[in-house]
């Protein structure tokens, strides 16, 4: 078979991270993420969100394999503070610099611009990374199934608990969904992107969202767009999500970002 691009990104991130380990040793990591910053709440505040609209964890994406560079004037802190005026409940901060031109600084500047909670959106596959998220201040990690076994699963939501951290479980098929229904975390997201493929359809959403247990809560994920894209979500009981470039392309992120949170009136004038 041949090699993905999530294969390719797991290849450089296992050696990023060994790069990693012999410059600054676990002991040195474990401590920085002990006085790092307290946790904030993540996955309570998507659930609070969730009962009164919708949760929105927008992302601080400068450019991905899919689609190159999407926002040329990149501001962490600057679009992070729009995120947050705008409404969102949380932010997802890219890390990985080699596929997405992001960086840890970026998360450590737009988490200080906030009181929003931060998931650190990188290629989790080490505890060490774990570790390291809490240290610049991450409040969740990202586990994505098509990338890692069911033991590092539960090895590394096993670690963001230890830190107090949440996990958000990412899925795109029936078989990941029912790896990911064995792990703890009631944060389950549907990405529409396949990440092999990166072929994105809503159809992903409205298929798998019937058959998660109903013990989580669902964050739809990628190629969203419009009000319209979340009221058909919502209809499948989806109401959080993880927007980037639909946001990132704006000129106006605040505004942007209140017009795509506001739910469109039905034919009656109700919601
Ligand atoms: O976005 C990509 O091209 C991509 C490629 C390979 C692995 C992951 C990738 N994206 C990560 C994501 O899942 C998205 O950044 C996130 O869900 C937001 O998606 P979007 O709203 O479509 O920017």
């Amino acid at each position: 078979m041949s090699e993905t691009v999530l294969d390719r990104i797991k290849a450089y991130k296992l050696e990023h991270v060994a790069a990693c380990k012999q410059a600054v040793p676990l002991s040195e990591i474990e401590a920085r993420a002990r006085s790092a910053s307290p946790v904030r709440p993540f996955a309570r505040a998507l659930h609070e969100a969730s009962q009164q609209g919708y949760g929105l964890i927008a992302e601080v994406k400068k450019a991905s394999p899919s689609k190159g560079l999407i926002r040329p004037d990149f501001d962490p802190p600057a679009i992070a503070a729009a995120y947050e005026e705008g409404g969102a409940t949380c932010l997802s901060v890219l890390t990985d610099g080699p596929s997405f031109q992001g960086a840890d600084d970026y998360l450590v500047a737009a988490r200080g611009a906030v009181s929003l909670p931060v998931l650190r959106k990188d290629f989790m596959y080490d505890t060490y990374q774990v570790a390291e998220a809490r240290s610049l201040g991450a409040d969740c990690i990202l586990i994505i199934m098509a990338s890692v076994s069911d033991a590092q699963a539960q090895e590394l939501e096993a670690a963001a608990a230890d830190w107090g951290m949440d996990a958000l479980i990412e899925v795109h098929n029936q078989e990941e969904l029912e790896r990911a229904s064995l792990l703890k975390s009631t944060l389950l997201g549907i990405n529409n992107r396949n990440l092999k493929t990166f072929e994105t359809s809503l159809d992903t959403t409205r298929t798998l969202a019937k058959l998660a247990p109903i013990d989580r809560l669902l964050v739809g994920e990628s190629g969203l767009f419009t009000r319209e894209d979340l009221a058909d979500m919502a209809r499948f009981g989806v109401r959080c999500f993880l927007i980037g470039e639909s946001l990132m392309r704006q000129e106006d992120v605040a505004m942007a970002t209140r017009d795509l949170l506001s739910q469109p009136l039905t034919a009656h004038g109700g919601m």
